[in-house]
């Protein structure tokens, strides 16, 4: 059984390795949706594969450091692309969180970046 819960943060950034041309490179800002997904079997005493609660405590410290912040003074997002987002939280929320899947990191609507381990 997979179980999802979304997440949203407010946070400034701009890519430093892109070329000076690229609308990127600017400061600018996105209105971010993360994506957690974690994967086990349903417990049978509580019906749950992992309390929603639960995954919210491991994810809110992570979410304190990001929400209304430049990405970019964020220790271990220098280069905050999608990619780079969606690997830094699940570095840092896996150990809490064994059951955890995918990350997704949407930058808008129509862009995300998925992580799973590799
Ligand atoms: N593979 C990646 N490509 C790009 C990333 C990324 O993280 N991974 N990031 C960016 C920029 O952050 C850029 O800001 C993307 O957002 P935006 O320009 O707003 O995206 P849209 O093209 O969808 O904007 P519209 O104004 O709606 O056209 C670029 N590439
Ligand atoms: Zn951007």
């Amino acid at each position: 059984m997979k179980i999802t819960q979304a997440f949203h943060f407010e946070a400034a950034h701009r890519l430093p390795n892109v070329p000076p041309t690229h609308r990127c490179h600017r400061m600018h800002g996105h209105s971010y949706r993360v994506e957690l997904t974690l994967e086990g079997p349903v417990d049978p005493a509580t019906g749950f594969v992992v309390d929603f609660f639960d995954v919210e405590a491991a994810f809110d410290p992570l979410l304190k450091r990001l929400d209304h912040f430049c990405l970019n003074d964020v220790e271990g997002l220098e280069n905050p692309t999608a990619e780079n987002i969606a690997v830094w939280i699940w570095e840092r929320t896996r150990p809490a969180l064994p059951q955890l899947e995918t990350v997704k990191v949407f930058e808008t609507p129509h862009c995300w970046a998925e992580f799973s381990g590799a």
